[in-house]
């Protein structure tokens, strides 16, 4: 198993052919727009976890995408609002940071609905800054014939800068190549910044432990809001099976007894689904054991936060 997904070997790493362009393409908006589903899809694997639950996800994570014409690096960022506590902090200046060190911004939002006043805050927030920004109006599968009414609403809060306004499906792949190919014409001339068999920047062990936390909060809802981290504690490799040891960390025993369930079924659900999603990632047999621990107030500690390993910055 390689430490990080289809890492090549960084001395492999091609020089890049005349007119080849390439770019870190940041991917901003509002939780629960679609922003890890688009990455998902442009990508062509799963390497960001997504849930109907917003603010799923926390750190910072490149996903990139590498064709003959270009090397696009896509930094999915966690949605923007306004923090309660200090996790909601650093996400949000994560986020913030990720603006700032992108040569593109794409913008998406939720074109099922109307604009509100969330999206004019990142809109007016983006209006400031130097780069490109592109605004991405995604679930074009999910309007109704109010479509127009609702484009509209965010065409205005748009009016006097030029952005790009293009219509996707994150979900059903619709638009997305049209989407691509604008990001590759407003990128410049640049090198292969990753080899080209790369796709992602993270570690696999990380994606291992957010795929187990994408089912906890696909299976228990709202029931156990955001105060839990998932680490692997052991992994152990032979030829015919990878054997995963990982920690669920929560703040409260109440929520240990959702997380474990009735006789154990809820633990017993949540890593059967976690076992096959790790399964296609890492095209191999697995054996995923899962033990839940009370680590009261972890998202109040910075130290616990830099230990779950959310990047902690002053
Ligand atoms: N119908 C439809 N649903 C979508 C689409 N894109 C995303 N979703 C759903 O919207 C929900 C949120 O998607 P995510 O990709 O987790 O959203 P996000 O913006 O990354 O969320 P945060 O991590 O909270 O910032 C999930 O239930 C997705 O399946 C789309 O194009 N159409």
């Amino acid at each position: 198993m390689n430490e990080n997904l289809d890492l090549g070997n960084l001395s492999t790493i091609p020089i890049a052919p005349e007119g080849f362009k390439s770019g870190f393409v940041g991917i901003i908006g509002r939780p629960n727009v679609g922003k890890s589903t688009l990455m998902n899809q442009l990508i062509g694997q799963k390497i960001a976890i997504t849930s109907p639950v917003s603010q799923t996800t926390r750190n910072r994570l490149q996903g990139i995408l590498t064709t003959d014409k270009a090397q696009i690096i896509f930094v999915d960022t966690p949605g923007i609002h306004k923090p309660h506590h200090t996790l909601g902090k650093i996400i949000v200046k994560n986020a913030k940071t990720a603006i700032n060190s992108v040569d593109i911004i794409l913008l998406v939002v939720d074109s099922s609905v109307k604009s509100g006043g969330g999206d004019r805050y990142i809109i007016d927030l983006l209006k400031t800054v130097n780069q490109p920004v592109i605004l991405g109006l995604n679930k074009s599968d999910q309007q109704t014939e109010k479509y127009q009414e609702i484009d509209e609403s965010y065409a205005n809060l748009i009016q006097d800068h030029n952005w790009p306004m293009i219509k996707f499906s994150a979900l059903t792949g619709d638009g997305v190549e049209t989407l691509q190919n604008t990001l590759i014409e407003q990128l410049e001339p640049g090198p292969y910044y990753y080899p080209p068999d790369l796709i992602t920047d993270q570690p696999e062990r990380f994606i291992m432990a957010e795929l187990i936390r994408e089912q906890i909060l696909q299976l228990t809802r709202q029931e156990v809001p955001h105060s839990v981290a998932v680490t692997i504690e052991k992994v152990e490799e032979s030829p015919k099976i990878t054997k995963i040891f990982a920690a669920i960390n929560v703040e409260r025993s109440s929520q240990k007894g959702i997380i474990i369930g009735q006789k154990g079924n809820m633990l017993k659900a949540i890593g059967t689904t976690a076992r096959e999603q790790i399964q296609k990632l890492i095209a191999g047999e697995v054996f995923l054991k899962l033990f839940v621990k009370v680590e009261p107030q972890w998202r109040q500690s910075n130290l616990r936060l830099a230990e779950f390993g959310y990047r902690v910055e002053e």
